[in-house]
């Protein structure tokens, strides 16, 4: 069974002007131990999709569709499960290190705190525990004396890290875990973490604008663009060989020193990501897309299957995976060899990787495709 499920999950922001659609639709699986990375532009939606998932949102964000925790339903639990499933369960590290510890407390305390607030240890069973988990993010055990001024910023987030582990949790969501270090102290911590997980059979969910890092640390990726996923799949398979031409611009993406990587454009794209209040028509990346047809205007294709079938399921949201619907003329900015994307899905497969019959365009709209799988 999946440790984690996600079923057709949106979270809708209400502001003074409006709805701000931030995730729309995001369905993904997430097996024992197993690496997921999310990668995609600012703005994509990462970091909503990533609070969701332990109910973290402020109250303006609504949470619709379904989060099954081991088979629980996270968004119908009660407060008091809430909080025993966060940290003991599930545990976050969040962006920043400087931001999640508390700077009038000892490092020694904070670490133990989760453990102290859960009963799953006496105090002085988690002096004990902080000295093991200091040690297993290689900081020394004097170290629990401290205060984070104390300590650099890769040290800070090592501490963090300790104390996602603290509860021994199944599933760890580390959301931009290295933004704030500098490339070397990132390397090392990304280390870490992949190490970590690897030993002790947790499950990862992580999050980064940088495809390859997230390529080498885990399993599969899926990329996120305005809010929904448009591709999903093994991670080399994703890295190398993206169907979707949004992965392919974010894995050809590369920082260039004094950048910050926030604000950094996949390569090779113009324009920015579209304001979620007023997302184009069709395929939402079709105004920034190298490859886009006529038809990408009017058409939201799903995911659909994409990859190798011996290589675990992969599928991407483009028409270029789904040849009988390209019956669009290329737009003027294709280029004959960037539409080269045009022979990448082969022929078009149904769920179970079928090959389907030619299918008019209706049948790829989104609530069609929702009809014909229920
Ligand atoms: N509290 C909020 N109220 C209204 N809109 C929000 C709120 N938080 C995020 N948003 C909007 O939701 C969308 C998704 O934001 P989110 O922070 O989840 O993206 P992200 O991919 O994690 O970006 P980043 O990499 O910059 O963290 C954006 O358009 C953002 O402006």
């Amino acid at each position: 069974m999946n440790l984690l499920s996600l079923e057709d999950v949106s979270v809708t922001y209400t502001i003074a002007s409006g709805e701000v659609p931030a995730v729309r639709g995001v369905s993904l699986e997430l097996a024992p131990g197993e690496a997921l990375g999310i990668a995609g532009e600012s703005g994509s939606g990462k970091s909503t999709l990533a609070m969701a998932l332990l109910r973290l949102l402020p109250r303006d964000a609504r949470v619709e569709g379904r989060i099954l925790l081991d088979g629980e339903d996270v968004l119908a639990m009660k407060w008091g499960r809430l909080r025993a499933v966060r940290w003991a369960e599930a545990s976050i590290v969040f962006q920043g290190a400087q931001h999640g510890l508390n700077p009038v407390r000892r490092i020694g305390e904070q670490i133990a705190e989760p453990l102290l607030v859960h009963g799953l240890a006496q105090p002085a069973q988690a002096r004990t525990r902080v000295a093991e988990l200091l040690e297993q993010v290689g900081l020394p055990a004097w170290r629990a004396r401290s205060y984070p001024h104390e300590l650099s910023g890769g040290q800070r987030q090592r501490v963090m890290i300790a104390m996602a582990l603290a509860c021994s949790p199944r599933l760890i969501i580390a959301d931009e875990p290295t933004t704030a270090l500098d490339v070397m102290v990132q390397a090392q911590v990304l280390t870490l973490i992949k190490d970590l997980i690897a030993s002790h059979g947790i499950s990862l969910i992580t999050i980064s604008h940088d495809l390859s890092v997230l390529a080498d640390m885990c399993d599969r990726l899926a990329v996120m663009y305005a809010g929904r996923v448009v591709e999903n799949g093994p991670s080399h398979e994703v890295f190398h060989e993206a169907r979707h031409p949004y992965s392919r611009a974010l894995a050809a993406a590369f920082p260039t020193v004094g950048d910050p990587v926030s604000r950094m454009a996949p390569k090779g794209l113009g324009g920015d990501p579209p304001d979620p209040m007023d997302l184009p028509t069709g395929c939402s990346f079709h105004p920034r897309c190298p490859v886009a047809l006529d038809v990408c205007s009017s058409l939201d294709v799903e995911l659909w299957p994409a990859g190798r079938p011996d290589e675990g399921p992969h599928t991407a949201a483009c028409v270029h995976v789904r040849p009988d619907l390209k019956t669009g003329s290329a737009a003027p900015e294709s280029s004959s060899q960037e539409s080269g994307a045009d022979d990448l899905g082969g022929p078009a497969r149904g769920a179970r990787g079928e090959v389907v019959a030619a299918a008019s365009l209706e049948t790829a709209t989104r609530d069609e495709r929702a009809k014909e799988t229920s």
